[in-house]
C-alpha cells in the first residue's frame, strides 16, 4: 500500500495530525524531523547552528526518500520538504497520496509563538508571509488541501479519512 504524506508550512499541524491520522488507520507513523534528530542525536536547531541549513536539507533529502519507499506509513514532512525538485519526485514515488494542511499566518503565529524549536521562524510577521508566498506554489501540488484554521486535529483527521475513501471508491 501506498503512503500518506502530510506537507504544508510550519505550524499547519503535519506532526501531530500525522500521529492521530496514524493511529486511526492502523499504520506506523514517521516524523521526517524526528527522525533526523534520532539518527544525528541532534536538535534540529543545533543541526542549523552547528552544521547549517544546507547541510540539514541534504540530511533531509536522504531521509525522505527511505521513508517515501516504505509502504503503509503516514509521513509528516518538514514545511521546506517540497521546496526541492528531489524530494518532490521521492514523495510522488509509487503513488503515495500527498495531503497539504493550510492555515492563516495568525493561526500559524499562535500556534507556534513562545517555541525556539524551528530556526526558520523568526516570529516576524511578514517575513513568514514572503516564506509561506513563495512556498505555497509547491505546496498547491498536493492531492488534497485542508484549511485548518477553525478545525480540530480529529476533524482534520476525519476529513482526510473521508477523502481516502471516496479517492478507494
Ligand atoms: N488543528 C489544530 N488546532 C489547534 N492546535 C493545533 C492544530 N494542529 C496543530 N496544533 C498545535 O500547533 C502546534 C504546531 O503543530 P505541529 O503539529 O507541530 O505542526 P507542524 O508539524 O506542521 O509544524 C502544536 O502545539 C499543536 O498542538
Ligand atoms: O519550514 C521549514 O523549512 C522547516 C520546518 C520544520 O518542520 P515543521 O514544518 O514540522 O515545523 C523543520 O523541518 C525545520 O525547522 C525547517
Ligand atoms: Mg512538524
Amino acid at each position: 500500500m501506498k503512503n500518506i504524506v502530510l506537507i504544508g508550512f510550519m505550524g499547519t499541524g503535519k506532526s501531530s495530525v500525522g500521529r492521530l491520522l496514524a493511529e486511526k488507520l492502523g499504520y506506523s507513523f514517521v516524523d521526517t524531523d524526528t527522525l533526523i534528530e534520532e539518527r544525528t542525536e541532534l536538535s534540529i536547531p543545533q543541526i542549523f547552528a552547528e552544521s547549517g541549513e544546507d547541510y540539514f536539507r541534504q540530511y533531509e533529502k536522504k531521509i525522505v526518500k527511505e521513508v517515501c519507499s516504505r509502504a503503509n506509513i503516514v509521513i509528516s514532512t518538514g514545511g521546506g520538504v517540497p521546496m526541492f525538485e528531489e524530494n518532490r519526485l521521492s514523495m510522488k514515488t509509487g503513488g503515495n497520496i500527498l495531503i497539504c494542511l493550510r492555515a492563516g499566518i495568525p493561526t500559524i503565529m499562535r500556534r507556534t509563538k513562545g517555541r525556539n524549536n524551528r530556526p526558520l521562524l523568526k516570529n516576524d510577521e511578514s517575513k513568514m508571509q514572503s516564506l509561506l508566498e513563495k512556498r505555497m506554489p509547491f505546496y498547491d501540488q498536493a492531492d488534497f488541501m485542508i484549511d485548518t484554521d477553525d478545525l480540530t486535529p480529529l476533524q482534520i483527521v476525519n476529513e482526510i479519512i473521508v477523502y481516502l475513501r471516496r479517492k478507494k471508491n
